[in-house]
């Protein structure tokens, strides 16, 4: 089987995987990351010159982990908050920032997004959803290809740090690699926050 072949029996059967974690478990996840992150803080370098970290995170939708709380105590604790804006063909994602009071949108894939009237910001931290993610820090999307292109393109340019944000049972042994895939240098879940070495 090809790497793409591989990734695809991966995505089905980690939908799978996905649908199948409890209720309670799925109820209590989104509290869950927003105390994980208050009591282990990744480390994020601040701004020289005193500015806000811009943390870009994701609206979770289907049976995503629900990290809007997390979203919400980032907002809280200082950070300026950034949701992806979805370009409808193959090119990187955009971010608008988000705050409690912003108005989202419809955007490609049933994704919401920051209406245009959102400023645009550039993340130093980038919290990435995935399918699967591995020991190694490899993770499986969708297939868009979308957070591969972002992270090549911000990685050109700036040190940005990469968290993985999912349920501790998308964790599997190993995710096949291709040549586009970066690794994480952070893991949160429902149950834990570990650095990728
Ligand atoms: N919440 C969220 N926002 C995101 C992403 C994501 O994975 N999750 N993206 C990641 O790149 C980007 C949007 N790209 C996407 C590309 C493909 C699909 C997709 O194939 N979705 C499935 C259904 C997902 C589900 O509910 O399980 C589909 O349409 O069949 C979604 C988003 C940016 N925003
Ligand atoms: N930097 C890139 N430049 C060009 N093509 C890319 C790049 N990154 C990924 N792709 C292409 O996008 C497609 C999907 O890639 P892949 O299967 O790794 O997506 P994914 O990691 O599951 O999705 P996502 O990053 O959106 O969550 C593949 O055809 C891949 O070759």
């Amino acid at each position: 089987m090809t790497v793409e072949e591989d990734k695809k029996a991966l995505r089905s059967a980690m939908h799978a995987r996905r649908a199948a974690v409890a209720a309670a478990d799925r109820a209590a996840a989104g509290a869950a990351l927003a105390a994980t992150w208050r009591r282990e803080q990744p480390v994020l370098t601040p701004h020289p010159d005193g500015r806000a970290t811009v943390v870009a995170g994701f609206w979770p939708m289907g049976e995503e982990i629900d990290l809007r709380p997390l979203l919400g105590a980032l907002h809280d604790d200082g950070y300026a908050v950034g949701l992806p804006v979805t370009p409808a063909a193959a090119a990187p994602l955009r971010f608008r920032q988000w705050t409690p009071g912003t108005l989202l949108v419809g955007g490609p894939f049933g994704t919401s997004e920051p209406a245009a009237a959102a400023p645009e910001v550039e993340p130093d931290a980038l919290l990435v959803p995935f399918l699967a993610v591995d020991a190694d820090g490899y993770r499986l999307g969708y297939g868009g290809g979308y957070y591969d292109r972002t992270l090549l393109e911000l990685r050109a340019r700036r040190r940005v740090i990469a968290i993985g944000v999912g349920f501790e049972a998308q964790r599997v042994d190993r995710v096949p690699r291709g040549p586009h895939d970066d690794r994480l240098d952070w893991l949160l879940t429902d149950r834990r926050l570990l650095a990728f070495a």
